[in-house]
């Protein structure tokens, strides 16, 4: 085994972006989908719904991994969209990916992912979360309602998607683009640097 990947990558994901993006890495991993509830209670700032979220979707697949010997890093991960202090999850259906839509666009937002690392065979465990502003053109219904024909904005925080069709509705971003996308991948690497595994 390279000494650099001593530990393979547990991502806990049923998102392909994030797999894709973990690919990314050229590390050895898997991919165990977490099935985590996704509640949270009212009070919590947008910080700690996406690290509690990432570290529940983590432990979840940790649960399943209480006997494994091979050493891993399990990996958990969340992504909300925030605008004027209110939380956007995905869309229930069109018309609520219409109305999010409507009220992102001309505006600038700020998306939080979170991201938790578990060492399964110590327990250790990181947590952190990055923030990425991103200002939205000025959109005509006309528009938003092609976007949502399109079927994009289905599964997705905030009802967009800045790497497929929803790049053309971005105007600019400040900050990493990767944790839009919904996996910070040099957040990510610092904290597996963190636990030993150097990707580079
Ligand atoms: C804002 C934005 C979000 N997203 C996606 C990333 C996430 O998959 C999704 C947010 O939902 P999440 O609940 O964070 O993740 P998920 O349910 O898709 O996958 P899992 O919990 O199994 O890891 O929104 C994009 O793909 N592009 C974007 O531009």
């Amino acid at each position: 085994m390279n000494s650099q990947h001593s530990h393979r990558i547990i991502l806990a994901s049923t998102s392909p972006r994030r797999q894709e993006l973990i690919s990314s890495l050229r590390i050895p991993y898997e991919i165990i989908p977490s099935h985590a509830d996704e509640d949270t209670l009212e009070d919590w700032t947008p910080r700690e719904i996406v690290e509690g979220l990432a570290l529940r979707k983590a432990e979840a697949v940790h649960r399943t991994c209480l006997t494994q010997t091979e050493p891993s890093i399990i990996v958990g991960s969340d992504t909300i969209v925030l605008l004027d202090n209110q939380v956007l999850g995905k869309p229930k259906d069109e018309q609520d990916a219409y109305v999010m839509l409507s009220s992102l666009q001309g505006k600038t937002h700020e998306v939080y992912t979170g991201v938790a690392c578990i060492d399964v065979l110590t327990g250790r465990t990181l947590i952190r979360h990055r923030v990425t502003a991103v200002t939205m053109k000025s959109l005509s219904h006309r528009k938003i309602q092609a976007y949502v024909n399109s079927g994009e904005p289905f599964d997705k925080a905030g009802s967009y998607a800045i790497q497929g069709l929803g790049a053309t509705l971005i105007d600019s971003i400040q900050g990493c683009y990767f944790n839009v996308v919904g996996l910070p991948l040099s957040l990510l690497t610092d904290m597996l640097s963190e636990f030993g595994v150097d990707v580079l």
